[in-house]
């Protein structure tokens, strides 16, 4: 039988974290007698946004965190997101604020984003985290970038020297995950829409990571054999089927370890965010 890649089981390891994570709520709650608090904000009916709202707030309230998601009608103006966030910012018993994306198009994301405080800032978007994380200082990271790491660092013992290449360059993903990589010692190259030879590039990499939103982009001959794999796309099929950015088939035969989807990063961008929920409770309240 031909051998196959380690498939990185991400469901369990987020369980596993989120298990953590709920030993330390109960710890905080009997010692002090706080509940740290994760406030989820809402606008409009995406349906898969929905879901993910939903998912947050019942993963939060099972680990003993305070939980609350805000559902805002889709005609919800600027002025009315910005004045809610104003109000969570203002609230003590507050340590996470995060804004479900994509926004409606009337409203400017990143107004929304620099509006919210950057020490509840739990999706690690705002440019003062963005900038701390450029620098190589703590703070908060965003959360599917951290939970790809995790996963890296789950298979691989040491990062130090190995070639990592990031397929895509969004501020949620591709520009985060591409520091976290830096700081762990990798040469990192962020490949994207323009690079010229982008199976050339992939194929040099011990890590890749793909991250551009375009199903099965990524072949199998584009992958280094023994490489880790980290599937970070999450593409809708036309028959209601999810898929990554990589093409899983080919690539199981090649990779050494790979992520699939779902069940790979996806359930860590959730676990990641109640741990960043209690990191920014620790920060904020010691
Ligand atoms: N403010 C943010 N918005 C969005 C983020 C984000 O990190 N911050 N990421 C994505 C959506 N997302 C969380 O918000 C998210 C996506 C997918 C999953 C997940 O667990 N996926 C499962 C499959 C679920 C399914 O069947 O639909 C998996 O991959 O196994 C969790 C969270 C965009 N918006």
């Amino acid at each position: 039988m031909a051998e196959q890649a380690l498939i990185i089981d991400g469901k369990a390891a987020a369980a596993s974290l989120r298990a953590e994570i709920g030993l330390e709520v109960a710890a905080i709650k009997a010692r002090r007698g706080l509940v740290p608090g994760l406030h989820v904000v809402l606008v409009g009916d995406d349906p898969a946004s929905r879901v993910y709202v939903a998912s947050k707030e019942k993963l939060a309230a099972e680990i003993g965190m305070s939980s609350v998601a805000h559902r805002l009608p889709a005609e919800t103006s600027e002025a009315e997101l910005l004045a809610k966030l104003a109000e969570l910012n203002a609230d003590d018993s507050v340590d996470g604020i995060l804004v479900q994306l994509p926004l409606p198009k009337h409203i400017d994301t990143g107004r929304v984003i620099d509006a919210i405080d950057p020490a509840k800032d739990v999706d690690g978007l705002h440019p003062i985290n963005a900038g701390r994380l450029a620098g190589g200082k703590p703070g908060l990271v965003p959360c599917t970038p951290l939970g790809s790491m995790l996963l890296v660092k789950s298979v691989l013992p040491s990062l130090s020297g190995l070639e990592a290449v990031v397929v895509g360059r969004s501020e949620l993903v591709g520009r985060p995950v591409a520091q976290l990589l830096l700081q762990a010692d990798c040469t990192v190259t962020i490949a994207h829409s323009r690079t010229r030879d982008l199976a050339a590039t992939c194929r040099r990499a011990d890590i890749l990571i793909a991250a551009v939103g375009r199903p099965g982009l990524v072949k199998g001959d584009w992958i280094k054999p023994g490489a880790t794999v980290i599937d970070v796309g999450i593409n809708r099929l036309p028959d209601g089927k999810l898929t990554g950015d990589v093409d899983f088939a080919e690539a199981v035969k090649v990779a050494g370890a790979i992520t699939p989807v779902p069940g790979g990063v996806g359930p860590m961008t959730i676990a990641c965010l109640l741990r960043n929920t209690l990191t920014a409770f620790h920060a904020r309240r010691g």
